[in-house]
């Protein structure tokens, strides 16, 4: 029961996040509601033109009595209309038949004279005749070819263009008009000149039609409706694919999830808003053509319009999930929108044209091509516009949603009538989104995870079985060196198989993580034991690369662990259960800022409350004593996408302290803080580690200095070493930082700076770390009170003849021992890779040298050397 409120809550703060987010974006809100508006207005504009072009909507006017019209001889050409059109063409029968004389005796050629002026072309050769039409088109209407005559047959060949005559709207017939008054010339020249021999003779043709209605064909019904009212349900397909891969692209669900959100919730949340709009999106469709006055809309049943519109459109929303699932770029997903939109638009063609839907289509085909739901919605406009083509026609009502096809058996297929396309819509939809849904799971996600193909088989899956966590054997893990890391793996070692220790937030055991390089594996994370006491502030540092972000990615259920396990409270990360329990005690501030841009400080706030599950009555308050903490109040109305970095910062701490976790997860929360803002923040994570656990990441060391309660410095995915601040220094710093400055321009070649770097050589045997121009710094290690006493009495003595103007002594910073770690770290991979420098000699001799190999070496001339390692500003050796 508490699942379900939960889930409930988490749908409606989704729900609430999008209708803020529709509102906000209200110009491309406004666009996708009212496309449909803009798409009827076009179909009217479009109807308007062709209305104009015709003249008139094809008619048929009310014919209960027909006459018969007669038909006297071969109509004239229209002259002004037909441009360079002959009635009557004579051509003379090739040298093999009868010869030309022959032929005007069998039957003469209509007298020119009869003939209106120019319409009457007589050729020599029937060849030119065809050339003629071939180039100019049907420039003849009747060709008299050949004729024969013996003495009891007598025959004439006819040619005449089949193609139909239209003049503003107007439709003749070539048979009615020209080949049946030709044939009548004809037979009365036979009859009269060869049989009868009679001037006189008449015959009398009459045509007559039958008796029909009265009826007016729309154009719109007839011929634009499937096209335009395809291409306007089609638009919001485009939109819902750059939606779903955008918040993808953001990495806004992971986010979420590892804030407690529930995949279902989420999921769930996105089809109902995209149903909504397309409901939303239907209606006004449906409306806006009824206002316009087509028939479409008008006669067939409101319901059916609106169902049949809504349904497709829930199809869409499914295969916009399904194909959504294999991308990972808004860029991407408007790239795939277009193509669907072109590839439905060929569909359209094919099936106007009745394939395979048509009385006479390939049975076989017909499932294949509803399977993509634009051919089936075409199908369903060409059948709700044939069914209100004319004046007469009735439409569709509800009750014959299945059944109008065996009304009007001729006009459609009835296995995919309107009513039957419902079901397959809601089918598609339903599988699509199923499938949709395996594929995110199967397919690697933004962080590269992906689960196996038959995940939803495992018991683990459903949380019925604790997952077996396997060890990866091409794992070989180098043995740490340090006294502090062995004394702290052994102390979680030694619990591995029991409870965690009371005091203990988190116990990280040998997690692991390994993601493919170049084909090959890569280990980023390497099995670090330590654990995390509650109350406490533990600050997680190292160079980049070294496996940071992908221990808290693991921590927080981003990445499950290849291998290895930790425990948060008890509960593992490594099983999908225990990440389900682990997420409702943690709060994370990523590396990156995940913010919606268009959202206030205080909607995030108010949002994540919700899922969170802050009761209904203290999300308000909740989210306002959050803005309070980082200093947002001023901000809190304002979008996220008008703040600086700090405040995006300062939003994302505020997140992650949302509800109260146990566990806080920062990391580099301060990065591009201005110094008052980041100490300002520091005092938020001050207070806010009293009661609970913080594990921070930072590259700033006077933060961790400052913060932590405990630092674990990690390098190549080890951890290396691990203690306070004191300890640290005290263990890798060396001891001492010395500071030596003789004025505002000291150069390296300075003989001063040269004797002072020598008197350090010579009392600590160290060398200069860091050069400025107006400082020169030494780490000088532990030593005695009266080595160091006797140095800086010499130092003074000689402070006119060597121009010192300032000496500093401090202990060695955190920085010192970050960097010495880091070093170290270099030079344990050089080494362990075999990677050699070549190291020139002062006697010029050049040897290659183990890249990290500080021993007394011996070259094969017989100088014995010894190579000190730095690193360059990337940190390599
Ligand atoms: N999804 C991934 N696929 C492949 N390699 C990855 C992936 N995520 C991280 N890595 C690699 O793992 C190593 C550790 O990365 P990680 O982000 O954990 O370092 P980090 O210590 O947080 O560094 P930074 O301080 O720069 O954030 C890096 O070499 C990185 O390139």
């Amino acid at each position: 029961m508490d699942g379900l409120v939960t889930i409930a809550r988490q749908i409606s703060a989704l729900t609430y996040k999008n209708l803020v987010l529709a509102k906000r974006n209200y110009t491309s809100t406004f666009l996708r509601i009212f496309a449909s508006l803009f798409f009827i207005l076009l179909i009217y504009l479009c109807n308007e033109g062709i209305k104009a072009r015709f003249s008139q909507e094809s008619s048929v006017k009310d014919v209960p009595d027909p006459v018969p019209t007669e038909k006297h001889g071969i109509p004239d050409c229209i002259p002004k209309v037909e441009k360079g059109c002959v009635t009557f063409s004579y051509a003379p029968a090739p040298n093999n038949e009868l010869s030309v004389y022959q032929l005007e005796g069998c039957l003469p050629c209509v007298p020119v004279s009869q003939l209106p002026d120019g319409q009457c072309d007589i050729d020599s050769n029937p060849a030119s005749v065809f050339a003629v039409s071939l180039t100019r088109g049907t420039r003849y209407r009747v060709v008299r070819h050949a004729a024969r005559c013996s003495e009891c047959t007598r025959s004439v060949q006819l040619q005449n263009g089949t193609s139909a005559d239209v003049v503003r709207g107007e439709w003749t017939s070539p048979y009615m008009e020209y080949t049946v008054p030709m044939q009548l010339v004809a037979h009365r020249e036979i009859a009269k000149n060869v049989f009868l021999k009679d001037e006189n003779f008449k015959v009398q043709i009459a045509i007559q039609e039958f008796a029909h209605p009265a009826f007016v064909v729309s154009t719109f019904e007839g011929q634009i409706a499937p096209l335009f009212l395809l291409a306007c349900s089609m638009f919001p397909f485009v939109i819902q694919m750059n939606e779903i891969v955008a918040e993808k692209e953001l990495k806004l669900r992971q986010v979420l999830s590892a804030m407690g959100l529930k995949d279902f919730s989420y999921w769930m949340s996105w089809h109902l808003f995209q149903s909504f709009m397309a409901l939303l999106y239907s209606f006004l469709l449906v409306l806006f053509g009824m206002a316009f006055q087509f028939r479409l809309f008008l006669k067939n049943d409101f319901g059916i319009l609106l169902i049949t519109f809504w349904m497709f459109g829930q199809s869409m929303i499914g295969l916009a999930f399904l194909l959504g699932s294999f991308l990972r770029r808004a860029a991407q997903a408007v790239t795939v929108g277009f193509a669907v939109f072109l590839i439905a638009f060929i569909f359209y063609f094919v099936v106007v044209f009745g394939f395979p839907y048509g009385l006479g289509g390939d049975r076989a085909a017909e499932p294949l091509f509803s399977f993509f739901p634009p051919s089936l919605f075409v199908k369903n406009l060409a059948d709700l516009g044939a069914l209100t083509a004319t004046d007469k026609d009735l439409g569709i009502r509800f009750s014959e949603a299945y059944s109008y096809c065996t009304i009007n058996p001729n006009q459609c297929n009835p296995s995919y009538s309107v009513g039957t396309s419902w079901s397959w819509y809601i089918g598609l939809y339903v599988l699509y989104s199923l499938v949709g849904l395996y594929l995110e799971n199967v397919l690697p996600d933004a962080m590269g995870v992906k689960k196996a193909p038959w995940y939803f088989l495992t018991p683990a899956y459903w949380g019925f079985t604790e997952a077996h966590i396997h060890d990866d054997p091409t794992f070989v893990i180098e043995e740490s060196t340090d006294e502090d890391v062995l004394a702290e793996e052994a102390s979680v070692k030694a619990r591995a198989n029991e409870e965690m220790k009371e005091e203990a937030a988190i116990e990280i055991r040998g997690l692991k993580q390994t993601f493919k390089r170049g084909g090959k594996p890569f280990h980023a994370v390497k099995a670090p034991w330590f654990a995390v006491a509650k109350n406490q502030l533990f600050a997680l540092l190292g160079p980049n690369g070294a496996g940071k972000t992908t221990t808290i990615n693991m921590l927080t259920g981003f990445l499950p662990p290849t291998a290895g396990n930790a425990l948060v409270f008890g509960n593992t990360v490594a099983h999908p259960s225990g990440m389900n329990r682990v997420k409702r005690v943690i709060g994370i501030c990523p590396q990156f800022d995940i913010l919606w841009e268009r959202l206030t400080a205080r909607e995030h706030l108010i949002i994540f409350a919700i899922i969170k599950g802050i009761k209904p009555d203290s999300v308000y308050h909740e989210a306002d004593k959050r803005i309070e903490e980082v200093r947002l109040n001023d901000a809190a109305n304002q979008i996220a996408g008008s703040f600086s970095g700090g405040m995006k910062r300062r939003l994302s701490v505020a997140v992650s302290l949302i509800g109260n976790p146990s566990v806080v997860y920062l990391d580099e929360p301060t990065t591009g803080m201005d110094p008052i803002n980041r100490r300002h923040v520091w005092d938020v994570i001050e207070a806010a580690k009293q009661d609970r656990c913080v594990v921070l990441t930072t590259h700033s060391m006077e933060e961790a200095d400052i913060l932590g309660d405990r630092i674990g410095i990690m390098a190549k995915g080890r951890l290396r070493c691990i203690g306070s601040s004191v300890r640290l220094k005290s263990r890798f710093g060396g001891g001492y930082r010395i500071s030596v400055s003789c004025g505002d321009n000291m150069t390296k070649s300075l003989p001063h700076c040269i004797k002072i770097k020598e008197m350090f050589r010579k009392t600590f045997k160290v060398e200069v770390v860091e050069e400025s121009k107006t400082y020169m710094h030494f780490n000088v290690p532990n030593t005695d009170d009266a080595t160091l006493q006797s140095f800086f009495e010499q130092l003074e003595s000689s402070r006119e003849s060597l121009c010192i103007v300032d000496v500093q002594l401090s202990m060695s910073t955190l920085e010192d021992v970050f960097l010495n770690i880091a070093k170290q770290s270099e030079k344990e991979e050089a080494l362990s890779m075999n990677r050699t420098a070549n190291v020139t000699l002062k006697t010029g001799e050049v040897v290659g040298v183990l890249l990290g190999n500080e021993d007394e070496l011996v070259s094969p001339a017989g100088v014995t050397f010894k190579v000190k390692w730095g690193t360059d500003e990337d940190g390599n050796l």
